[in-house]
């Protein structure tokens, strides 16, 4: 099948400049061209035009609702069509309030979707538990059914409702979580791996158990949302939110290319690459280049050349 690429430059979910300009800092770093090395047409959307609404007030202490909720509108629009063309659809942000449009598009092509969310953080505050009021720390909570009851209605969010359930969500790379995250994780019972849980059980064993949570039953469309802070920030120093401790190189490309090997990849989200907080050129340019790298291993570049067939013997 074919590999769509649609450019998100939005930075409302947050307050530092810059994330904006991620989609074109990972284009610069020749994404579409290493997508086309392989084996499929690879369509590129170009990037969508958001409007920023002058009159948006914040709903207590969460700025930019109105903003970030039409934006997420417009995405979800755009992520369900190019799904529905039966595109294997690459998300660039921007912040990772983007995921509420990108995988409640997916999920209206995509009912039984299941969410892998790569991540330093669980992004599952809800706009009473959010220390900073930032909506990109917050995605996940607007997601689940389950925390409907604890969610207020937020103006410019009235076009969505809750469509995931908490069993339908892993969580991989934790190391800077909220307390009244860690309270919800807890009461929903969600399924997570913090970088202490990737030490103790090591990556291979923590993607084997992924799987089998969510794919046991049955095989189903896989939603990545990967946070590009999820990488160790030696790797990804340019990033709004950068927390020591870290996937390796090798930990993030196992993530994704066993993703690959699931077959069942369907859209991908790779945000918070923000080219203003690099502390030099080659700062910027090797965090572009470690999300090419993801995208491309989550599409089936391998690092054997060629499709990873059996495994070396044991
Ligand atoms: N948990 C913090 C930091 C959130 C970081 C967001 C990033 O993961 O997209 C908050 O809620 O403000
Ligand atoms: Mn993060
Ligand atoms: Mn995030």
């Amino acid at each position: 099948h074919s590999v769509a690429v649609l450019g998100a430059p939005f930075s409302k979910g947050q307050k530092r400049r810059g994330v904006e300009h991620g989609p074109k800092a990972i284009r610069d770093a020749g994404l579409i061209e290493r997508l086309s090395n392989l084996d499929y047409p690879v369509h590129d959307f170009g990037d969508l035009s958001f409007q920023y609404l002058e009159k948006d007030e914040p709903y207590m202490h969460v700025p930019f609702p109105r903003t970030v909720g039409r934006a997420n509108k417009l995405l979800s629009g755009a992520v369900r069509n190019a799904v529905g063309a039966g595109h294997t659809t690459i998300m660039l942000g921007g912040d990772h309030s983007l995921a509420i449009g990108s995988v409640e598009g997916h999920a209206r092509q995509c009912p039984d979707l299941c969410l892998i969310w790569v991540d330093a953080h669980a992004d599952i505050n809800t706009p009473l538990t959010s220390p900073s009021g930032n909506l990109h720390g917050q995605s996940v909570a607007f997601m689940l059914k389950e925390l409907q009851n604890k969610m207020p209605e937020l103006p410019g969010f009235s076009w969505m409702k809750p469509f995931l359930s908490a069993k339908d969500l892993v969580y991989i790379g934790l190391r800077d979580v909220d307390p009244g995250e860690y309270d919800i994780l807890k009461d929903l019972g969600v399924q997570y791996f913090t970088m202490r849980d990737i030490d103790r059980l090591g990556i291979q064993r923590v993607m084997e158990v992924t799987f089998d949570h969510l794919l046991s039953r049955k095989q189903r469309p896989i939603h990545l949302s990967f946070d590009i802070d999820a990488m160790d920030p030696s790797l990804a120093p340019a990033t709004g939110t950068p927390v020591n401790g870290g996937l390796t190189y090798r930990e993030g490309i196992w993530i994704t290319e066993e993703i690959h090997n699931t077959g069942l990849l369907s859209v991908m989200d790779l945000v918070e690459v923000n080219p203003d907080l690099g502390a030099s050129r080659e700062a910027v340019a090797s965090t572009a280049s470690m999300a090419v790298d993801v995208i491309a291993s989550s599409l089936g570049q391998t690092r054997e050349g060629g499709p990873i067939t059996q495994e070396s013997p044991h």
